[in-house]
């Protein structure tokens, strides 16, 4: 930590002398970087072994992300990119835009956007289902029921379909992600471009079209030589991000053409100056709209997760939302805005428990309290969604009416924001001398298929352990539990109704012989 913290705030060096010391350090650093990756437990936990996931985490990905992963110092950011530009004749940063055609040469730059996916029609919606409770990182049945994975998902996607197909054709008949997610990749390919870095992007969805295995072969196609993996979720989860890394990285392994592709994944990007201005650039603007706007409960609601991602499998994703909404309430106070707020999780599926407080009961007891002013913030994705347009535009919404809150608003989604879509250019400019540092050093170690700082090294730092997550859906479990008595209960009844098929049917059966059925014959 004590040379990561040096390395970083050392200034340019000026002699040889300095040049050795500063590649000394960097050699150390980049040693300390390779050891910590390989320990991460994530068995049990009480809330202080939570912390402990969380903080090594952090430090791990931090280590592999140095530069560009804390905006918060950005003093120090500059100070090891030079550090860095002296020793590797690598660099590009925002001071610098001349040095960018030194990290790019006759490379060909590709941005890999890794996005959810939605049903773009209604006939869409169940075979979407299908592949999102296909996914283990979604469901992850115990070992040796990995089997029913298949049939599993199957059968709740086709109870589930009717009640979302209900939703989707309330937002038009499907979801907008699509086309949002391609603006956005056009929004950002013109920003790289206006900054000096001409690059193509590619939107690659984990459960819908155009699926990433559809965006490795246009990257194959085109020849891609650096590939920055960018996924949109701004904080990290196992059942977002991580699930589309780890799908990216079985494509990976199984490719010649990839295997020695050049890339590196941006795991999340919270943090970054750009996202928390733009964010509350756009609460500031709903402020404004309410007739006391010094009144309004800011409310921010994240999607949920099972709470054993976070509790059993370290999943960072509660720490990194919570640590995102501090930064965004501190840029407000800097600003002069120091309105209360509350975060809250929504769209929980199934009986499990997700992440508290849900936010239709805070909904509620903020109307209990005598909130009259709420103004809700999507804040774990960047696009509208189903969950914005009728999870909050509608339920909530009425919800939160009901419940005594006199005046409503919501702040849109991200979507292209200028300031928001020119930081993601940023971070990709910004990641860029990585792409080759550490590939090279990845090569000479031949660790891994894939670079240092990756797909492998992230989820080994997640989910070492890849243990078993209770479904997020009602499955089987042994005992006198909620899920048993349900499943009992369905079993009865389907036992009820064939016997009295086939009473009626055949007319035999003990219920002819009590009287109960008359006899026909
Ligand atoms: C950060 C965002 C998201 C997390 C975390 C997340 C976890 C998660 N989701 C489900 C189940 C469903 N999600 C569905 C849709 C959906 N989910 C997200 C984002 C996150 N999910 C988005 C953006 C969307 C909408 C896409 C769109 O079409 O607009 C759905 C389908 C819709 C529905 O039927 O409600 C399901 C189901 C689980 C189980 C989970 C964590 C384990
Ligand atoms: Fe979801």
């Amino acid at each position: 930590m004590g040379i990561e913290v040096l390395a970083l705030s050392l200034p340019s060096p000026s002699s040889h002398c300095e040049q050795a010391l500063v590649l000394l350090l960097f050699m150390l650093r980049f040693w300390a970087v390779l050891l910590p990756t390989c320990s991460i437990q994530t068995s049990k936990c009480s809330s202080g072994r939570q912390i402990e996931a969380y903080a090594r985490k952090s430090s791990v990905v931090s280590k592999i992300y140095p530069a560009w992963f804390h905006p918060s110092s950005s003093d120090s950011r500059h100070s090891f990119q030079r550090c860095f530009s002296s020793s590797e004749a690598l660099l590009t940063s925002k001071s610098q835009p001349a040095s960018t055609s030194l990290v790019l040469g006759n490379e060909k730059v590709g941005v890999l956007l890794l996005n959810l996916g939605g049903p773009e029609t209604l006939d869409d919606v169940q075979p979407f289902l299908f592949n999102l409770f296909s996914d283990p990182d979604i469901i992850r049945l115990p070992r040796m029921f990995r089997f029913l994975q298949k049939p599993l998902a199957q059968f709740i996607s086709v109870v589930r379909a009717p009640k979302s197909k209900e939703g989707y054709a309330s937002i038009g008949g499907g979801s907008p992600l699509r086309q949002i997610t391609d603006a956005q990749g056009e929004e950002l390919r013109k920003a790289l471009c206006d900054k000096n870095v001409p690059a193509k992007v590619y939107v690659g969805m984990r459960y819908w079209h155009p699926f990433t295995e559809e965006a490795i072969e246009l990257i194959k196609q085109d020849g891609i030589t650096k590939l920055v993996v960018l996924p949109l979720y701004p904080q990290f989860s196992i059942s977002t991000s991580g699930s589309s890394l780890r799908l990216l990285e079985s494509i990976f392994r199984e490719d010649e053409y990839l295997v020695n592709m050049q890339h590196t994944v941006i795991p999340s990007w919270y943090q970054r100056e750009g996202y928390i201005k733009a964010m509350a650039n756009l609460i500031e603007k709903e402020l404004s709209k309410f007739a006391t706007p010094q009144k309004v409960m800011i409310f921010f609601s994240a999607h949920g997760v099972p709470l054993a991602y976070v509790e059993e499998a370290g999943d960072p994703y509660k720490a990194e939302m919570e640590e995102c909404v501090d930064l965004i309430m501190e840029e407000l106070e800097k600003r002069g805005i120091t309105n209360p707020c509350t975060l809250a999780y929504q769209s929980r599926v199934g009986p499990v428990e997700w992440l508290k407080p849900y936010t239709d009961e805070t909904i509620v007891e903020l109307g209990q309290k005598g909130v009259k002013n709420l103004l809700a913030v999507p804040i774990s994705f960047v696009s509208e969604h189903i969950e914005t347009l009728e999870e909050i535009d509608v339920e909530y919404k009425e919800l939160a009416l009901k419940s005594g809150i006199e005046n409503w608003g919501r702040v849109p989604a991200l979507g292209c924001e200028p300031t928001f879509i020119s930081d993601l250019a940023d971070a990709v400019i910004e990641s860029l001398p990585y792409v080759g540092a550490m590939a090279v050093s990845n090569l000479e170690a031949r660790q891994s298929l894939v670079p240092l700082g990756s797909v492998e090294e992230l989820l080994a730092a997640y989910d070492s352990k890849r243990g078993e997550l209770p479904p997020p859906v009602t499955v089987w479990e042994w005992g006198w539990t909620k899920s048993a008595e349900t499943w009992n209960g369905r079993a009865a009844m389907l036992a009820v109704l064939a016997l009295l098929v086939f009473e009626v049917t055949t007319g035999e059966g003990f219920l002819h012989q009590w009287g109960v059925l008359p006899l026909f014959r």
